[in-house]
């Protein structure tokens, strides 16, 4: 039987998929051992990646071909902008981060080229390039975020970070998201496959950056 189309896709972007899913980052934020340090820079550099992330929604939502589609990625939006956000606003208050730190300490380069890996993928206007970059930033999360152990780690900051990721709700969202790739994916395969390999590419590096500097 031919492998689904987001499964070969995976399996072309390793050995970054398993690196980024398998990362210091995640072993660390399931044993409640990440540094206040690595936390703090992580976090500040994923509020900026959460702005240019919600811009691909909304370039998915306008160029689905589905009305049920676009029903699910407004109903995800919409989600994403309550909880996850009040989960940054606790951390940073949390890890003393200020206001200053968070608006002016620059862009580190994975950030920067996530960043504008979702933009072009945004002004691409193709419902399936944009698909490709949701999914993996969906579906690497959860991966990483199953694998973490129990019992949770004591302090909210990893905990709830874990839990944002895996969720019977986000483990549904991730497998419509793929289903959608499968669908729309194989019409445009090179451009899309580009899209999701460097995503990978940039996940795994994101993860890099938290311990750098
Ligand atoms: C670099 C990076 N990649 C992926 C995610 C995962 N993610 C981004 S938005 C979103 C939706 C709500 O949880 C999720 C899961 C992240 N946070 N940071």
């Amino acid at each position: 039987m031919n492998p689904r189309f987001s499964d070969a896709l995976r399996e072309a972007s390793e050995p970054d998929w398993s690196a980024g899913v398998a990362h210091r980052f995640v072993r660390e934020l399931g044993e409640g051992s990440v540094a206040p340090g690595v936390m703090a820079s992580y976090l500040v550099q994923d509020h900026r990646f959460l702005d240019d992330f919600l811009g691909l929604l909304g370039a998915a939502i306008a160029s689905a071909d589905t009305f049920d589609a676009r029903l699910r990625l407004g109903r995800f939006a919409g989600t994403i902008a309550g909880e996850e956000n009040t989960y940054f606003l606790r951390a940073f208050e949390a890890l003393g981060i200020d206001a200053e730190r968070r608006i002016g300490e620059p862009d580190k380069a994975a950030t920067r080229g996530f960043r504008a890996l979702m933009r072009e993928a945004a002004q691409a206007g193709s419902y399936p390039c944009a698909i490709a970059v949701l999914t993996v930033a969906e579906w690497l999360y959860l991966e990483w975020a199953r694998r973490c152990p129990y019992p949770r780690p004591p302090h909210f900051l990893h905990a709830e970070w874990i839990t944002l990721h895996d969720n019977a709700e986000f483990g549904e969202f991730v497998s419509f998201l793929r289903a959608e790739l499968d669908r729309v994916g194989p019409s445009q395969a090179v451009r899309v496959g580009e899209f999701f390999t460097r995503a990978v590419r940039l996940e795994r590096a994101f993860f890099d950056a938290a311990y750098e500097g």
